[in-house]
């Protein structure tokens, strides 16, 4: 049992002891693109989550929140299956995306990856020119024929981004010479150009100034009109800021999910509550 866990029985012994836990909030929605029930999944023996159920809506920002090693990275890369490549890793329970088992043995993990992309904690952009770097995805996925057309794709993607404007007079100059926060809407970019339906982030911008965390926040914002977007952050007030709804884990289980204000200011669990008011986490 880990320092946290320790506190907060000292506090509460029931505090931890999730068996029996019902989730409580509105886990599921009428607009549902990504529908997930009884998720459980494993490294080896060690299950990472228990029987998580979760919608993420149509055009919704879902944000994961929860102590460290809560498992909230594991459950965001079950969703366009990142944990394939952890030889460990084994993920049961019904996962779907527009109703179809992203899960289903035949399904091709490539094109799901181009409907469901994913950014990552660091930016990392590949050793190559910023228009190289958006016009990968296009290029492998076979989504243009003609130069014109995969430069109106890079154009929109970097505009989209919030950084045409800062490189379009540099377009073949190396990714890797940007800014950290610039880098990471250029993978942003990149993510954009193969037009997915949902963006999963884990912790976009936890290697950004707060400069470059306001810019990606507010991209997010705008983005949401066209994409669905689940992201995982440690910060409370990014999550307050921007989404829609929030969802609490805790101990691999999720505790609460419900509208982001109500979970900031009146949520329904003891555990959400003592975590938002930093009595643990
Ligand atoms: N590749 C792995 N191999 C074995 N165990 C893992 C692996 N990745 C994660 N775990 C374990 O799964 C549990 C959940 O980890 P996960 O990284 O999903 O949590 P998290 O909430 O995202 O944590 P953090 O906020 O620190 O990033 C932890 O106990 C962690 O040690």
């Amino acid at each position: 049992m880990n320092k946290v866990n320790t506190e907060l029985s000292k506090e509460n012994p029931e505090a931890h002891d999730l068996s029996g836990l019902e989730t409580v909030g509105i886990p599921f929605t009428d607009t549902a693109k990504m529908s997930m029930r009884d998720v459980n999944v494993f490294y080896a023996d060690k299950q990472a989550i228990f029987d998580v159920s979760l919608d993420i809506g149509q055009n919704e920002v879902l944000a994961m929140i929860g102590p460290s090693g809560c498992g909230k990275s594991t459950f965001l890369r079950c969703l366009n299956r990142m944990n394939d490549t952890i030889d460990i890793c084994s993920v049961q329970g019904s996962l779907k995306l527009e109703g179809q088992d992203i899960y289903d043995p035949k399904l091709d993990v490539v094109p799901l990856r181009a409907r469901v992309g994913m950014v990552f904690q660091k930016p990392n952009p590949f050793p190559k020119s910023i228009y190289d770097n958006v016009a990968y995805g296009p290029r492998i996925h076979g989504l243009v024929n003609r130069r014109t057309d995969l430069d109106e794709i890079v154009e929109t993607s970097l505009q989209k981004a919030g950084l045409w404007k800062e490189v379009r007079d540099r377009l073949h100059s190396p990714g890797t010479g940007l800014s950290g926060g610039q880098q990471q809407r250029l993978c942003i970019a990149r993510t954009i150009a193969v037009s997915p339906e949902v963006i999963l982030m884990d912790e976009p911008c936890s290697a950004l100034d707060p400069i470059a965390t306001a810019k990606i926040e507010e991209l997010i914002a705008e983005l949401s009109e066209n994409f669905t977007i689940a992201i995982v952050t440690h910060s409370m007030q990014q999550a307050a800021r921007v989404s829609h709804r929030t969802a609490y884990f805790h101990l691999g289980k999720l505790v609460e999910v419900n509208e982001t204000e109500k979970v900031f200011t009146n949520p329904d669990h003891k555990l959400t509550e003592a975590y938002i008011t930093g009595r643990f986490g």
